[in-house]
């Protein structure tokens, strides 16, 4: 392990994929000096990224983009071919979904492998930065068929709302290549971010990601274990993680009791960890326990919901305040919100919500939930207001008039998200999670 501190000279690179990742990757690089080349297939994003618009809700990230366009060192193109050809770094930043089985789908990534292999220059690198299962660089080194071409697998902990303060400021760099000169190499990419680099190999920097989306799972899930027996005993979940928060081996990010765990990470790479493990006849009790408590939790907010109703949600409305996974991203994938807001949907509720990120753009939500784009309209004749993402603006709303425009003042927050002392000072019955 070391820091890097040694600036290198600029490279040419080519970053394949241009979402939350790739886009990240791609301008955060051409900041730190490179020259960058950005593929994607989907065209209109591209036309979009050429004007510097930047559609996904990431603070600092147009600025960068816009930067690197000015200064001449950040292109887009539609083709992965033009992109590698002289690129000494291919940055793969592809989708890798669950599949069917619940491994990680490779399609995208073996995809792009076979296109650009015969483009790529003397002596290239090809960098996994997706999230893929270990065995992945042998099987693309495979699949490249070229001994001067090295795959090198560097894993990316980049937080969504977060991505370029993580990207420019991570915990570490992980960088596993079977060969010393090509981890220099890609380490030296880096150059000017200040993090420690862990060189390792291949296979284990490609478990090192999973281990540690597992690992968080697994810590949300015994706390939402937790809440549930505060629950039942009359403890409050708030007070005992403050406490454990205190201890530095246990630290205190990552306690925080909700609706259970969702986005497109946390709930992917736990069911592909697991497929990974079951193929080679090795049991995770605890990471399928921190799936099977998520999937518990989710049932436990909906039945909350359904109780604080008086045990019916068929034909009463609701009011939804968030439907993104978290606060601080618009993004819908495998939101814990939008899976609690199906359920009820299913039982029949009328709902509709707010979600201050939310810009017309409602793919992934049942189509029963009406989306309007203020809380107090969202909230107007509810039988119950749901808190279902932690968006600090849900605090600073006037809640004697959400109260006042609801049917009822019951206010189930599945996050804890509003300080339960100005609701019950605007007369609301609260039901949070994790309170006796
Ligand atoms: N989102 C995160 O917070 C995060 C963080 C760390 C790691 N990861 C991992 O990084 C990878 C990418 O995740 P993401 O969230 O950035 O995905 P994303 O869906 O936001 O972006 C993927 C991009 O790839 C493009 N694409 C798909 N197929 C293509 C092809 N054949 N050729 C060119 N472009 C193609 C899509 O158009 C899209 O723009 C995944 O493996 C994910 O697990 C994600
Ligand atoms: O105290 C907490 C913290 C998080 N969550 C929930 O956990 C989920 C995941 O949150 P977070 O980890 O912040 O979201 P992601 O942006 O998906 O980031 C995770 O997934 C990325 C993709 O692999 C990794 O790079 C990151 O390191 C990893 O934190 C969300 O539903 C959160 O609401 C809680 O319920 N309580």
């Amino acid at each position: 392990m070391e820091p890097t501190t040694q600036r290198s000279p600029n490279r040419r690179i080519a970053v394949i994929g241009t979402g939350y990742v790739g886009l990240t990757t791609g301008a955060c690089l051409c900041s730190l000096g490179h020259h960058v080349t950005c593929c994607d297939a989907d065209r209109d994003k591209l036309a979009e990224l050429r004007r510097g618009e930047v559609r996904i809700r990431e603070p600092g990230l147009g600025e960068l983009v816009r930067a690197g366009i000015s200064a001449g060192r950040l292109g887009f193109t539609r083709s992965s071919v033009s992109a590698v050809r002289d690129a000494d770094a291919v940055f793969l930043c592809l989708p890798t979904p669950m599949a069917a089985d619940g491994g990680a789908d490779l399609a995208a990534v073996a995809e792009v492998v076979r296109e650009v292999r015969g483009h790529l220059p003397a002596n290239g690198l090809l960098v996994t930065k997706s999230t893929v299962p270990v065995g992945t660089a042998a099987r693309l080194a495979e699949l490249v068929g070229r001994g001067d071409v090295a795959v090198v697998s560097n894993p990316e902990f980049l937080r969504e709302g977060r991505a370029v303060q993580d990207f420019l400021a991570p915990d570490r760099i992980v960088v596993g290549a079977a060969a010393d000169a090509a981890a220099q190499r890609v380490a030296e990419l880096y150059a000017g971010v200040d993090a420690p680099v862990v060189r390792t190999d291949p296979a284990t920097a490609e478990v090192v990601k999973y281990a540690a989306n597992s690992f968080l799972a697994t810590k949300l899930s015994y706390v939402n274990d937790l809440a549930e027996l505060c629950e039942r005993v009359g403890a409050d979940v708030t007070g005992i993680t403050t406490c454990l928060g205190h201890d530095h081996r246990i630290a205190n990010s990552f306690l925080r009791p909700g609706p259970g765990w969702g986005g497109s990470c946390l709930p992917k790479d736990t069911a592909a960890l697991l497929h990974t493990a079951e193929a080679v006849g090795v049991d995770l009790p605890l990471v399928r326990a921190a799936v099977e408590t998520n999937r518990r939790q989710q049932r436990r907010a909906v039945d909350k919901v359904v109780a604080a109703c008086g045990g019916r949600v068929a034909g009463v409305r609701l009011g939804l305040l968030g439907l993104a996974f978290k606060a601080g991203t618009d993004d819908l994938r495998d939101s814990p919100a939008v899976a609690v807001a199906g359920e009820l949907a299913r039982q029949g509720a009328e709902l509709v919500a707010f979600d201050p990120a939310l810009r017309g753009d409602e793919r992934g939500l049942p189509a029963e939930v009406a989306v309007v784009d203020n809380p107090y309209q969202a909230v107007k004749g509810a039988r119950a207001v749901v808190v279902l993402t932690e968006w600090p603006e849900f605090t600073d709303l006037d809640w004697s008039q959400v109260l006042d425009l609801a049917e009822s003042p019951v206010v189930v927050d599945t996050r804890n998200a509003v300080d339960v002392a100005v609701l019950r000072r605007a007369g609301a019955v609260v039901h949070g999670v994790g309170r006796g």
